[in-house]
C-alpha cells in the first residue's frame, strides 16, 4: 500500500486566512480578501455561483471593502507592505486594477467611514493635517468635491454613523480602548449619548433607526449592553443586556426590524437575534466558535466571516440566522479536523486568588514530544480565543502542547478585568503567567525541564520580560516584535494612539520607575537563554528599534540571539512566502533547543 509522510510545515501554512467581506444589496457579488494567491488580494463570487475569482490585484492589506449601492463601482482600502497609513481605491464594478480615489503622501492614512445611500458620497477620516486626531472629510463624487465636516480635537475621534437624511452624524472619542464617549451633531448642536461623557465608559457600534440611535455601551456597567438615545427628548436608556456577555457588536435588519447581537463571551463568541418590536431575544447555533464580521443585507440574509480552533477562516450564510450554508472552502491542505487539536478550557487561580481562564492544546499522544509552548497573547487589551492558528496547528503536530493564559487585562472577562493591565503592563499580567507556568507544573502538563516561550507584540514583551525575570522557567524563547523599552515604545507608536498612550501604558517622566522596572531592557543579564526574535521592518506599531536595540544589545553581550528581519511586512506576516519562512524557522528554532 502507498503510505504518506507526516503532513509538513508548508501543509498548515498553505492555509488562507480571510480578514474581510462584503457582499452587494442584491446579493450577486460576495467581494472578500484573502492571500489565495499568496498575497492579500481581494477576491469574488457571482452568489450563488461559489468559485472564487480574482477581483482586484493590488498585493496589499486590505482595510475595508464597500460595495456601490448602485453597483457601478467598488471602493477599497489597502496600505503598502504593512504600514498601516491605508488610502482609498475604486474599483470597477467587473473588478481590475485599483486606482487611487482619495489618497495623498503615503505616510498619511484615509479611513472609509461611511457611504451615502446613493453612492454619491464619500464619508472618510484623514490623518492629512491633523494627525493625533483625525479630521473628518466629504468627497461628492458628482463634482468631485471635497470639504471637512469635522476637526478631531483632544482625543483621536471618528465618525461612525451617518442618517439616511444625512444630516446627523455620531463622532466617537478615544481616549483609552476602556473609555470612548459618543457624541451625535445634529447642525451646530452636539449631544453626548451618555448622561456622563467624564465618566470612564465605552461607546460604539452607533446605528440610526428612525429618531433614535442604538449603540453599544458600558456605561455604569461591568458588561457593555445595547442602549439608545432619543433623538427627540434627547434621553438615554438602556434596551438590552446579556448576564455575564459583553455585546460587542451590532447588526440592524432594517427589513425585519430586528438586530444581530454579537458578544463577546470568555474564549468563544455567541450571536443573537433581538426582535425590536416583540423584544424576543434569540440565541442562534453558529458554525464557528469565533465570528469576526456579521453583515445583513435587504433580504434580511445574514452572512458572517469567522473561525473556530480547527476551523480556518470561512463566510457562511443564513437566510435567517437559522441554518448555515459555507460559501467558502478554505481548509488545511490534506488534513480534517480530526487531525488537529481542540482546546480544553481550564482556570487557574493566580497569586491574589483571581481566578484566570486559559486554552490548553494538548498535543495528540501519538506527536506527543514532551515540550510546551508558553503563548502570552498579544494586545494586551485582547484574548486568545478558540480560533485557528495555522502555527498552533503545526507546532502541534510536530509534537507541542500549547498553553495560553488570557491574564489580567484580557478582553471578554468583563471591564473591570481589561482595565487591569492599565499602567500595569509588567506586574500583574506577568505574576499571572508565572502563576500559569506553576501551574502546569503542579498538574503534570509540563515537564520543568521542557518550556518554550514565545509571543507576538505585547505577548512579545511579555516573553522579553518574563525571559529577564524568570529565565529559569524556559529552554528557549521567541520574541515576534515586542516592545523593549517601554521609554522608546511610549514614543515610537502612530500619532493618533499617542493621546491614548498616558491611561494604557502610562507616562514616561511621571512613572519613571515603573517604566524602568516594567522595561525588559532592565533585565538584559537575566536573558541567558537561545533567543529568536522576529520582526518586521514596516512595523508602525512596534517599530523596528524594538528588536533591533534588543538583538544588538544581547548580541554585545554575548548572548545567543537569531535575528530575522522581514523588509516588506508590518505588524503581522500577510505574505504566504514570509509566513512559511517565519514559522519554518520558529519550528528549526524550537527542535534546535529541545536538547
Ligand atoms: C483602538 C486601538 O487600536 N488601540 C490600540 C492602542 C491598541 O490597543 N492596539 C493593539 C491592538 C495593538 O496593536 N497592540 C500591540 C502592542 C499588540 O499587538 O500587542
Amino acid at each position: 500500500m502507498i503510505t504518506f509522510s507526516k503532513p509538513t510545515v508548508e501543509q498548515f501554512f498553505r492555509t488562507y486566512v480571510i480578514t474581510n467581506f462584503s457582499v452587494s444589496n442584491d446579493e450577486k457579488k460576495l467581494i472578500f480578501s484573502a492571500n489565495l494567491n499568496g498575497k492579500m488580494n481581494l477576491w469574488a463570487m457571482d452568489l450563488p455561483d461559489t468559485y472564487p475569482y480574482l477581483f482586484a490585484h493590488h498585493d496589499e492589506s486590505n482595510s475595508f471593502i464597500k460595495i456601490d449601492p448602485e453597483n457601478r463601482y467598488v471602493l477599497a482600502g489597502f496600505d503598502k507592505d504593512g504600514d498601516e497609513n491605508h488610502q482609498i481605491y475604486a474599483i470597477a464594478n467587473e473588478g481590475g486594477l485599483p486606482q487611487p480615489l482619495i489618497t495623498g503622501d503615503p505616510s498619511e492614512k484615509f479611513f472609509l467611514s461611511h457611504l451615502s445611500e446613493d453612492g454619491q458620497r464619500i464619508y472618510y477620516m484623514t490623518s492629512e493635517g491633523n494627525p493625533s486626531f483625525l479630521n473628518t472629510r466629504v468627497r461628492n463624487l458628482e463634482d468631485n468635491s471635497d470639504e471637512i465636516i469635522h476637526v478631531g480635537e483632544v482625543s483621536p475621534t471618528n465618525l461612525t454613523a451617518v442618517s439616511d437624511d444625512e444630516k446627523k452624524f455620531v463622532y466617537l472619542r478615544s481616549f483609552a480602548n476602556t473609555y470612548v464617549t459618543g457624541f451625535v451633531k445634529v447642525g451646530n448642536e452636539t449631544y453626548s449619548l451618555t448622561p456622563d461623557p467624564n465618566k470612564v465608559h465605552v461607546t460604539f457600534e452607533p446605528v440610526f433607526v428612525d429618531e433614535t440611535i442604538y449603540f453599544v455601551t458600558d456605561y455604569d456597567s461591568e458588561y457593555s449592553y445595547v442602549a439608545k438615545f432619543d433623538l427627540n427628548t434627547k434621553e438615554f436608556s438602556q434596551v438590552l443586556s446579556i448576564d455575564n456577555e459583553s455585546i460587542n457588536s451590532l447588526e440592524w435588519d432594517k427589513t425585519n426590524k430586528l438586530f444581530y447581537l454579537l458578544t463577546e463571551n470568555g474564549v468563544q463568541d455567541n450571536l443573537y437575534k433581538y426582535n425590536l418590536s416583540s423584544e424576543k431575544l434569540e440565541k442562534l447555533s453558529t458554525p464557528v466558535d469565533v465570528i469576526e464580521k456579521v453583515q445583513v443585507v435587504k433580504s434580511g440574509s445574514v452572512y458572517i466571516l469567522g473561525r473556530s480552533a480547527t476551523i480556518p477562516h470561512n463566510i457562511f450564510q443564513s437566510a435567517d440566522g437559522s441554518g448555515w450554508e459555507q460559501l467558502t472552502n478554505n481548509r488545511v491542505l490534506g488534513l480534517s479536523t480530526e487531525d488537529m487539536v481542540e482546546p480544553d478550557v481550564v482556570s487557574y487561580k493566580s497569586f491574589d486568588g483571581m481566578e484566570i481562564e486559559a486554552l490548553l492544546f494538548k498535543a495528540k499522544p501519538e506527536n506527543d514530544n514532551g515540550h510546551t509552548i508558553f503563548w502570552p497573547h498579544g494586545g494586551p487589551q485582547a484574548s486568545e480565543r478558540k480560533f485557528f492558528r495555522s502555527m498552533f496547528q503545526c507546532f502541534l503536530n510536530r509534537g507541542y502542547t500549547i498553553f495560553a493564559p488570557n491574564f489580567r487585562g484580557s478582553t471578554g472577562y468583563g471591564s473591570s478585568f481589561v482595565k487591569l493591565v492599565e499602567q500595569d503592563w509588567g506586574e500583574g499580567p506577568r505574576l499571572d503567567c508565572v502563576a500559569a507556568i506553576e501551574w502546569l507544573f503542579e498538574n503534570n502538563i509540563t515537564d520543568r525541564e521542557k518550556l518554550f516561550l514565545v509571543g507576538g507584540s505585547y505577548g512579545g514583551y511579555m516573553a522579553l520580560l518574563l525571559h529577564g525575570r524568570h529565565a529559569e522557567y524556559f529552554k528557549a524563547v521567541v520574541d515576534i516584535f515586542g516592545p523593549s523599552d517601554l521609554f522608546t515604545f511610549v514614543n515610537s507608536v502612530p500619532a493618533h494612539w499617542k493621546p491614548i498612550m498616558d491611561r494604557w501604558l502610562g507616562d514616561p517622566e511621571r512613572d519613571k520607575e515603573r517604566f524602568i522596572k516594567d522595561s525588559p531592557v532592565t533585565y538584559l543579564d537575566g536573558m541567558v537563554k537561545p533567543m529568536l526574535v522576529i520582526q518586521g521592518a514596516k512595523d508602525p506599531r512596534v517599530v523596528k528599534e524594538e528588536s533591533d536595540q534588543i538583538v544588538e544589545k544581547l548580541t554585545a553581550e554575548g548572548r545567543e540571539v537569531e535575528y530575522l528581519l522581514l523588509e516588506d511586512e508590518g505588524h503581522g506576516f500577510s505574505k504566504k512566502e514570509n509566513e512559511i519562512r517565519v514559522y519554518s524557522r520558529m519550528l528549526e528554532f524550537l527542535e534546535k533547543h529541545q536538547g
